[in-house]
């Protein structure tokens, strides 16, 4: 495809946009009307949304337009299944600029395409819209299959925290990519293109899992949100806490403590759940703490009994942003 997203014209786009899309037994009604119409087996719907702005949340000298589009879905796909949900269908609003080559969001829609496949998904809808600051931001859906909803509210004392996923491996990789390097490729994949577990979130809501987030600021952040809304402190043990010893090599080298990028590197989208003690869990889950009754009266996230009292992720506002 030759020329600019403003040659292509917003119809243009839409349609070359749609053309490269793929359906599921789902979907009942595709892109192309006022509105898709999507099957609800459940009755309820789970939705959620997240944008992805250029320099914010990527780079278009680090990444392309294909991991871009896995990581924009990917994020919103995490967010369904940390519910304990199937993910069934999403919607993506672009703004681009006129000038954008089109080939920049065609292979963005080819990544959103393939990673909404993994999950299961189909992309349904969208929107297109001009404008200075590329812009993806992605609505999902999900089907709870008959389960409860697994919130961040229903941690209890006692419960144990356990992890499946990649965590740190994102920061790591940005670390790398901001001080002008490629490689380590693992970590600098990672960072590109993230691997949620979605098939973890509705196997631990029917493990039994009292609470459950996808971590998507950082571990200790993240959890700092169950910790919130259940009423209950969260303690992590660092010695359950894997540091993989190329990543020690890499914090080594750029003078990070490896350590605070698996507590705090968000953007992985590991799946971090509660659960009663005699859970049977699958080897893919590492236990890393416990919930305790509030030691103080706001709840909080200690890591080995003490308080974090660093930065515990991503903050939009905060000092890094
Ligand atoms: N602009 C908004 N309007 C309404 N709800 C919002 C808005 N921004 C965030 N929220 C809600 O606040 C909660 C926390 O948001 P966020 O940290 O982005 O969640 P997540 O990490 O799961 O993406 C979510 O339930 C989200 O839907
Ligand atoms: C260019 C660039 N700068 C900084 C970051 C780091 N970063 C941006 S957003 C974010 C946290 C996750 O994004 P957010 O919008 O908070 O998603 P949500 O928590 O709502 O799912 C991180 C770690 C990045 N990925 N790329
Ligand atoms: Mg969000
Ligand atoms: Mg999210
Ligand atoms: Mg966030």
């Amino acid at each position: 495809m030759k020329g600019t997203v403003g040659e292509l014209g917003e119809f243009g786009l839409i349609r070359e946009l749609t053309s490269r899309l793929t359906s599921t037994p789902a979907v009942k009604i595709g892109p192309g009307d006022d509105a898709a119409v999507v099957a609800a087996p459940d009755r309820r719907v789970v939705a959620t949304t997240d944008i992805l702005l250029e320099n914010r949340h990527f780079r278009r000298d680090w990444s392309t337009a294909y991991d871009v589009g896995r990581k924009s879905a990917a994020q919103n796909l995490a967010d369904v299944a940390a519910m304990g949900a199937v993910p069934t269908a999403v919607l993506v609003a672009l703004v681009v600029p006129a000038d954008l080559p089109a080939t920049w969001p065609l292979e963005l829609m080819d990544g959103i395409r393939d990673e909404c496949q993994v999950a299961g998904a189909a992309v349904v809808g969208g929107d297109v819209v001009r404008g200075d600051t590329i812009t993806v931001a992605i609505t999902a859906l999900g089907d709870l299959r008959s389960r409860a909803a697994v919130t961040r509210s229903g941690a209890r004392p006692g419960n144990l925290v356990a992890v499946t996923g990649w965590l740190g491996w994102s920061a790591a990789g940005f670390a790398v990519l901001s001080r002008g390097f490629r490689s380590p490729r693992a970590f600098v994949e990672a960072h590109r293109r993230p691997e949620p577990p979605y098939h973890a979130g509705p196997a631990a809501a029917e493990l039994g899992a009292t609470a459950m987030t996808d971590v998507s600021d950082g571990l200790v952040a993240d959890l700092g949100h169950i910790a919130a809304a259940s009423g209950a402190d969260i303690d992590l043990r660092s010695a359950d806490i894997d540091v993989p010893a190329q990543m020690s090599d890499i914090g080594q080298a750029v003078g990070v403590d490896p350590l605070h990028w698996v507590l705090t590197g968000g953007e992985d989208h590991a799946i971090v759940a509660t659960f009663p003690r005699d859970v049977k869990l699958p080897a893919r889950w590492r236990i890393i703490g416990e919930v305790r009754t509030p030691a103080g009266r706001i709840p909080q996230v200690t890591v080995d009994g003490a308080p974090w009292d660093k930065a515990g992720g991503w903050d939009h506002f905060g000092d890094d942003a």
